[in-house]
Formats: structure tokens, sequence, C-alpha cells
């Protein structure tokens, strides 16, 4: 037995003393042992506490037997059952033997009125030691209980060990038995109605039909009931057993659970052990207008429930966090017949609420309209909840004033700026706004931002439906597309001289980017005379979509090439209807089947293929086929339903736009719907205009163009690109308005938008959606650095943006890292490497964003920043000048003098500097001595020369460059800035 481990709380009861007078003793006797109930207490510490408390382990032991002669006495007069049971018959001579508890707990277990008066202080305080003894002793005496003749034991056994699990959770040195009590009371009170712990409910059901049977079934009954009894014994005989399993298996759970008992310690919160206490000293327990509150609190809105729950979570914090955890294991010590805390505040909740709401008598229809309320209010609340949502989101163009965001978001414009402040950017009311900021700004207001295109945001504006009735058929407009060589311009030529009429003066004269022709039967058909896919995208790219149809053209005599691929994959991703037309039919080779069938593996199927794609094969070069070809450009116009409103302010699409020396800047447009007249004002993207003169494709004044027309037009104040739309409008001031705010987005947009991709411009393009990719090169000093920054830099990838590094080297960033990065969109990150001068020169040239870093985690930073949308850092370096060793002085005293001369920028004698040889750095120290002649100086400008002694750095060679560089305090950061307000 002294070989045994045994728990912390079982040897407290068994030496009478609480817990913390057990850990101390072990302190004492130089044992660790944490004041848990479950902690172990070894067989050396037990003996060590038999020498302290062998005193009161022998006033245990008495307790002990005295509690034996009382189970006895018990089930004696429970196994006479002849007389009705009162506890009082045995209880009174117990009292003397230390044991008030026990009764009272069968007093209550059995329903029968509580006590009048109060126990004995002293006896109360006996309680404790007593009960645990009852677990000591189930324990111990097992056998001797199991042994026991009479039945009733067991169930007294049961009702023990029960006890004792209940003791299991409770510290002995728990100073409030009484608050304990309570607790368990409470547990009762809620549990009235309904199952609690069920073996409470058998165990009570037993005892109860005992009672019914002694009352009402006469004396000569009894051995039925013994038969009866036996049948139970063996019942609760097996059920002690499980029990005994469950207690020893458990042990592991207790372990775990000590935490949670120790959070409960700290919290003064002891959980029952006062037995299964009933009936009605709870009803009128204070505790019950202490949960009051709570529950009007629950009648509160969702929301409000949910934010009470928050400001709960919040305040208890961890604590709350082991609660949950104990949720899971507090349901499996149910199995064992265990309270369920929960449970148990679940149950007291609702018992409270139907109290309550019995209370309110006759108020069923109060409670009805209640609920009601309660219904409606929170649909209210959800439907307001929509709405705000929907507020939540501002559509905004880019480089918007900050008034206009302010306007947008219904704050005070010197708010935004406050705003703006704080996050780290000085600006003013007129100030425009890049898309991170005004993202950043909104945010802070807790607006989502979307952007639109400046031009989609105005056009949407002056462009209406028209009216059906009011449309007219209009001539469809016609792009011819195809490989290289497939015979595009011979198409066109041949149908332009064919097609237009020889009468009419000198034929095309000019060219107006488009021209229009008429079939044998009268029908226009306008055709864009600039062949070929990138016309098209360029316009497409625009937003812009001139083309109904295109005529794709194969060679018969070739195949399906590349380009004509593309061809048809701009086309359909245009939406535009795409004509075959197979070239070159007069050729041998002219296999017009292949070229079909080639096309219906890129899914244009022709008609032959069960497709709707029209074909015809033409010869470019004697005219064959040809009307039959335009006949199914009208075919297809028809089926497409090509219409315009003539009579409406016109709009169209710039096609082409130069100076002219005599005329100033002309345009050639399209115009798509309308009929633009001359002095009517317009917009064209940027640029605002006045029509001054308009002029066909053969060179003649025009006075107003319809639908479809191709046209020459001057009057433009600026440039207009290719794919720009044209808009008339009524008010020329509007007209000049709409320019005037589209020319300062795009001045906005050329001043901060780098030619290619920069890390600055990295969170404004994330803001606008433009980007997925940050392309990177990584060079390096050595191959090491390359793997470690690669890796680093390519785990900040992200949902919004993945960060590929699409090329790394060791050594100089070279012009080639360059070019490469102006192909793919990439930025060059450089560690302790430089790039080559010619490198610079292209970088410059091509506005590629090299940047240089001495710290891997530096690098990182940078990175993430820019992905995160963060300010520039709070430090950076900056180039103050380079110097270009030319001679080497050794000089005995002084080490080594570098002659240098000073190539760009200057060189300060207080900056630090970095000794770079073939691009790559080598040293980073600081200035010894900075000399001009043989004078000290505190700065040499580019285009001197001097000389340069490093501190503690002698191996200086002719060609190395030494790197003067400042470190300079930039904007901060929005995390500083938050972070300093906290
Ligand atoms: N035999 C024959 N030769 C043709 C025909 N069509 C075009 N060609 C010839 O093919 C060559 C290319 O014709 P282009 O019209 O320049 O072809 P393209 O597709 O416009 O070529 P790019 O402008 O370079 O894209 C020229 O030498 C034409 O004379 C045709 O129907 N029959």
């Amino acid at each position: 037995m002294s070989k045994k481990t045994r728990r912390l709380f079982k040897v407290a009861s068994e030496f009478n003393v609480s817990t913390t007078s057990i850990v101390d003793s072990l302190s004492d006797e130089g044992f660790d042992v944490d004041n848990k109930p479950n902690s172990k207490i070894t067989p050396e510490m037990y003996e060590a506490l038999e020498e302290v408390y062998g005193v009161d382990k022998a006033k245990s032991k008495e307790h002990e037997k005295a509690k034996e002669e009382y189970e006895n006495r018990r089930n004696q007069i429970r196994a006479s059952r002849n007389q009705s049971i009162s506890v009082e018959d045995y209880l009174e001579p117990l009292e003397d033997d230390d044991l008030p508890i026990e009764p009272q707990e069968e007093e209550e277990i059995e329903g029968i009125k509580p006590k009048d008066e109060e126990p004995p202080q002293e006896e109360e305080t006996e309680e404790e030691p007593e009960k645990v003894e009852a677990s000591e002793s189930e324990e111990e005496d097992q056998a001797e209980e199991e042994a026991d003749e009479e039945e009733d034991v067991k169930v007294d056994a049961e009702v023990e060990e029960d006890d004792s699990e209940e003791e299991d959770q409770v510290d002995e040195g728990s100073p409030a038995p009484e608050a304990s009590k309570t607790k368990t009371e409470e547990v009762e009170e809620s549990d009235t109605e309904e199952e609690q712990v069920e073996e409470v409910a058998e165990s009570d059901e037993d005892i109860e039909d005992e009672e019914d049977t002694s009352e009402e079934e006469p004396e000569d009954e009894d051995f039925d009931d013994e038969e009866g009894d036996k049948e139970e014994e063996t019942e609760e005989d097996e059920e002690i057993e499980d029990q005994d399993e469950d207690e020893d298996t458990e042990d592991e759970e207790e372990d775990e659970d000590d935490e949670e008992d120790d959070d409960e310690e700290e919290r003064g919160v002891i959980r029952g052990h006062a037995g299964r206490l009933k009936g009605t000293k709870v009803v009128g327990k204070v505790k019950i207008d202490d949960s009051k509150p709570k529950r009007r609190k629950k009648r509160k809105r969702k929301k409000d429930r949910q934010e009470d729950d928050d400001d709960s979570n919040k305040k208890s914090g961890k604590r709350n966090k082991k609660k949950s955890k104990k949720k899971g294991k507090k349901k499996r010590r149910k199995r064992g017949s265990r309270v369920d805390e929960e449970d148990v505040e679940q149950k007291m909740k609702e018992t409270l609420r139907k109290m309550q709401s019995s209370e309110t008598v006759g108020s069923k229809r109060q409670k009805r309209r209640r609920q009601r309320k309660e219904e409606r209010e929170e649909e209210e609340q959800l439907q307001q909840e929509l709405e705000e949502l929907e507020d939540q989101v501002i559509e905004a163009t880019e480089f918007i004033t900050v008034s206009d965001l302010a306007e947008l978001m219904d704050v005070k414009s010197n708010d935004v700026i406050t705003t703006c402040m704080d996050l780290g950017m000085m600006v003013s009311i007129n100030q425009r706004l890049d898309a991170s900021t005004i993202e950043l700004v909104a945010e802070e207001y807790g607006y989502e931002v979307e952007f639109v295109d400046a031009d989609d945001a105005i056009e949407e504006i002056e462009l209406e439906e028209d009216d059906p009735e009011d449309l007219e058929p209009r001539a469809p407009i016609i792009t011819v597309m195809g490989h290289v060589d497939h015979g595009k311009t011979s198409l066109l030529d041949y149908i332009r001289k064919s097609q237009v009429a020889e009468g009419e003066a000198g034929g095309i004269t000019q060219h107006v980017g488009a021209y229009e022709v008429t079939t044998d039967d009268g029908r226009p058909i306008t055709f864009l005379d600039t062949p070929g896919h990138e016309a098209f995208t360029a316009m497409r790219s625009r937003g812009a979509q001139a083309t109904d149809i295109v005529i794709l053209v194969v060679a018969a005599d070739d195949a399906v090439m590349p380009q004509t691929i593309e061809a048809i994959n701009h086309a359909k991703a245009a939406g535009v209807s795409i004509i075959v037309a197979i070239n070159k039919m007069d050729k041998p080779g002219a296999d017009p089947d292949k070229i079909k069938q080639q096309l219906a593996e890129h899914d244009v199927l022709v008609e032959e293929y069960g497709g709707t794609n029209q074909v015809a094969e033409v010869s470019a070069m004697t005219g064959d086929g040809i009307p039959d070809l335009l006949d199914k450009v009208l075919i297809e116009a028809e089926l497409m339903e090509l219409k315009a409103n003539p009579n409406r302010n016109a709009d169209g699409v710039v096609l082409e736009a130069r100076v002219d020396k005599g005329k100033g800047i002309v345009s050639n447009i399209l115009v798509q719907n309308g009929t633009l007249e001359v002095g009517d004002p317009f917009v064209a993207g940027p640029c605002f205009g006045r029509v001054r003169a308009m002029e066909n494709e053969h060179g003649e004044r025009i006075e107003s163009a319809g639908p479809s027309t191709p046209l020459q037009l001057t009057g433009f104040d600026d440039i207009p690109q290719a794919g720009d739309k044209v808009v008339a409008l009524d008010d020329e001031k509007k007209a000049k308005e709409i320019a005037n705010q589209r020319q300062q987005i795009k001045r906005e947009q050329e001043l901060r938008q780098s030619k290619h991709m920069s890390l600055d411009d990295l969170s404004r393009r994330l803001a606008l959606g433009e980007i997925e990719d940050l392309n990177l090169i990584i060079k390096a000093d050595v191959d090491g650095s390359i793997e470690a920054l690669s890796g680093a830099l390519q785990k900040l990838s992200n949902e919004e943006v993945s960060v590929n590094v699409i090329h790394t080297g060791a050594g100089a960033i070279t012009e080639s890292d360059v070019l490469l990065a102006s192909a793919s969109e990439a930025i060059i990150i450089g560690f302790q490497v430089r790039p080559t001068s010619n490198a610079r020169k292209v970088a410059e040239e091509e506005e590629i964003d090299i940047r240089l870093f001495s710290v891997i985690y530096d690098a990182v930073d940078e990175v993430k920043d820019a992905m995160e949308g963060m300010l520039s850092p709070e430090i950076s370096e900056r180039l103050y000048g380079n110097a270009e060793v030319r001679e080497i002085f050794k000089v005995s005293s002084v080490g080594t003098i570098a002659g240098c001369y000073v190539t760009d920028g200057k060189i300060n004698r207080n900056n630090p500097v970095r000794v770079v040889r073939d691009g790559v750095v080598i040293y980073d120290g600081e200035i010894d001595a900075l000399k001009r002649f043989k004078d000290d100086v505190k700065e040499v400008k580019s285009g001197y020369e001097c000389g340069i002694s490093i501190v503690n750095y002698n191996d200086i060679k002719v060609g190395d460059v030494i790197e003067n560089y400042e470190v300079v305090e930039e904007r901060r950061s929005l995390e500083d800035v938050k972070s300093d307000d906290s």
C-alpha cells in the first residue's frame, strides 16, 4: 500500500488536513508538489507526510470506523424495511459520532423537508473530511464492501461513491463549503424538471421506491422485496465496478482537468460537493435575482447579444478559452454521472425563464406580441445591416480629389485631410489621390472602393439608349485579318479598286483609315483599311469596338498559321463574327478543304462542318469569288441586324490622328452612331474639340456624317489616340469640363505611372486590380544569398499577388537583366551587387525599378510592404556619389590611400562607403580620410580627383568603385503611424 502513488486530495483527506497544508509540509520536506487535487503523491512523500500527520491520520481512521458503524446501522435499518424510513430515527444517535452530513444528505435525497435547525458549525467543518474519507473507504475497503452480506450496503456504497466523486473535484482546503453548497443547490434547482444526472435520479427513485414500498406494502412482502433488491444488488455491483474503472481511466483525464480545476480555483468557483441537495431551499436563493438581468440581456437584439458575448469574451480572455476546452471534457465526465455545469446553467436559465413567464400569468398574448416584436426588430436590424453593407462600397475613379472623395464618403474634406495626415501624407483639398491612397483612406472610414474607368464614368452619363423605333440599318464595318502574306492587303486593294465607283472623282484620294464600298446591288460596306490584328487590338485595348465582322484571310496553299489563330482569338474575344476568305484559290496547290478542317480545329466551323461561319473561296489576284465574299458579308450583316440612330448626337471612334502642317491636328474617325455635323462640340478621350471641317475618303468636304461613315476631322485641341471614343455634345462647356477632368487624370497617371512595374507603383496597381503577378529578377553577390533571398521573397505570395522569381544570377546587374525586366515587367532586386553603368543607363531609359539591398530582411520587408500597400520604408539608403579608384598609394603609417575620381554625385567624408568590385559589394565601411591634394576636405564633387582611405580596409584595387551613400528617413509606413497612435 505504501508503494502506491496517491492523489493529493485523497492523501489530504486521509490525513484530515487541507491540500495546502500537505503541499506546504511536503515543501518543507524538500518535495515540490503543485497544489492541485490530483497532484501525485509518491510513496516517499507519503512516508514523509505520515511522519508529520501521523496523529491526524489516526483521527481520520477513527472517522472511518465511525462511518463504518454508521453505514452498518443504516443498512440494517434499510434491510428491515418494516417501518417507514425516517432519517431522524437513526440520525440522532449518529450526531454524536461526528457524522452529521450524511443524514442530511440522505434526507435531502429523499426529498424530505429540510431540517429546520441548521447543523452546528462544528459539524459543518467536519463535513468535508468525512466525505472525502468516503472516497478513500470506497477505494480501500472495496473488498470489504463487496463481501458484505447486507445487500443495501451496496446502495449506500453507491451513494457514498457518488459523494466521493463529487469530492474529486473539490479542493480540500476550499474555504467555502457554503458556497459550494449553493452551487450544488442551484444545480439541483435547475434540474428539477429534467434529467440532470441520470444516476442521481435513479438512486433517488430507488430510495423513493423503497419508501413507497415500505409505506404501502404489508410486512409479508419482505421476501419479494429482498429478491428485487438482490437483482438490484448485482446491478449496482456492476455499477460500482464500472465506476471504479471509470475513475481509474479518468485519472488521465483528471490530470488534464487539473488545469481547469485550478482555473476554477482562481476564480473562486468550487464545484458542488455537497451531494444531491434538493428542494425548497433553492427557490429562494438570491442567485435567482442575479441571473434575472442576464435573461433580460439575452432578449436583446441579436447583434447586441453578440456584442455582449464579445465583451464578455474579451473580459474573461484566456479563461474563456479554457472554459470552452472544458466543455468537451465535461461531457465526457458526464458519463461518470457527473454534474455538467454548462448543462446546469442552461437548465437553470430555462427554469428561471419558466418561472418568470409563469409570474406574468395570463400574458401568453403579451409573450407572443413580445416575440413578434422581437422578430420584427431582428428583421429590421438585418435589413439595416444589409443596407449598411451596400452603402459601404463607393465607386470612384482613380485620382479623384480629396474633396471628391470626402463627398463620396459623405464626410468633411478636412476630415479626409486629417486622415491622410494620420496616414503620413500631407494633402491639400484639391490634391488627387492614387488608387492605393484612396483605398487606404476609404478603409479608414469603413468603405470599400470599386474603381471605375474615368472614361466609363463619364460615358455612362453621355450615351443614352436609342429607342428601337429610331434605329435604321447601317453599313457593316469590316476588318480584314490573317497571317502574314496570306493576302490581306491584296484583298483590300482589289475590293477598293473594283468596288469604288469609277465615276467618283479620282477614286480614293486620301487615306481616312477606312473606306466605304458599294456592292453591285448598291449596298454599302465599310472597310477599315489597316489590315492586321495590330490596329484591331490597339482599338480593343482602348475599349473601342469599331468592327462588326472580321474577314479572316487564309491562303489556300498554306495552312492555318499562328497569326491566323491569334486573329481568331481576338475576334472571338471581341465577340465579332468571322467570315473566312480562303485566298489564293488560283494557285496550283490550293487546298481549301484542308484549311476548313484546320479552322475547325480552332472552333471556326464553316457550314460544311455544321458550323455558322461563312466561307468564300477567293483570289485577290483574279478577283474570283470576291463578289460572293461581299455577298456573304452582307448576309452576315443582315443577320446581325446592324442598326443605328442617325438622328442623335454622334459618337464614334478615333482610327488615327496626326498633326498636319496646314490643317493642324487631323484625325480619322469612324462615326458609329448618330450624325456628326460641322460645329458640333465633342470630347475624344481627354481631348476636346469642335468640328471645324470634315472630309470623306475622296477628299470632299462634308457637312454631316451618319453612322458607319469614315471621315477626316479637324478641330481637336490635342492629339487623340487611336481607339479614343468621340462623343459629340450639345453643350460645349460641358464637353470642355469633361475633357479637362480626363486630362487631369491622364496627367496624374502619366506622372505617377512608371512605364514599367515598380515597387512604389505596386500597391496602386494592386488596388486597381491591374496585376496578379510580381515578377522579380534577383542578382546577388553569391549563390547562397540568391537562394535565401528568392526563397524568402517567393514566400510572400498571397491570394492577391504571386511573387515569381523569373531569373537569378550572381554578379553585377547587367544590361541583359534590365532588358529581361523590361520585357517581363519585372523588378530587379540586387543584393550586395550594383548595376553596370550600361545597365544603369538602360534601366533609366526603360524606367526599370532596380532595388539594391545589403540586408536580406530589408529586401523582404520592402517587397512585403509594397505588396501590402505600405508607404515607403522609414529609413532607406540613398546613393550620394561614386568615385572610381584610379591609383593606389601605400603609405606606411596610414595604410592604403585610393586615388579616386568622382564620377557622379559627391563624396562626403561623413557618409558611409561601400567598395564595389565588378559590380559586387566587397566591403562596407567608413571613410578614414578624404583629401584634395594634401588638405582634408568634407566633400568632393563629381569631376574632381581625391584621395580616400577607408577605416580598417586596405585591400582597395584600381578599378574599384567607392560608393558613398547616406541613410535617409523617408515617409513612414502606415503600420508605424498606427502603432505610434495606439
Ligand atoms: N497567286 C496569288 N497571289 C496572291 C493572292 N493574294 C495575294 N497574293 C500575293 O501574296 C503576297 C502577299 O500578299 P499581301 O496582300 O501583301 O499579303 P498580306 O497578308 O497583306 O501581307 P502582310 O501585309 O505582310 O501581312 C503578294 O505577293 C501577293 O501578290 C492571290 O489570290 N493569288
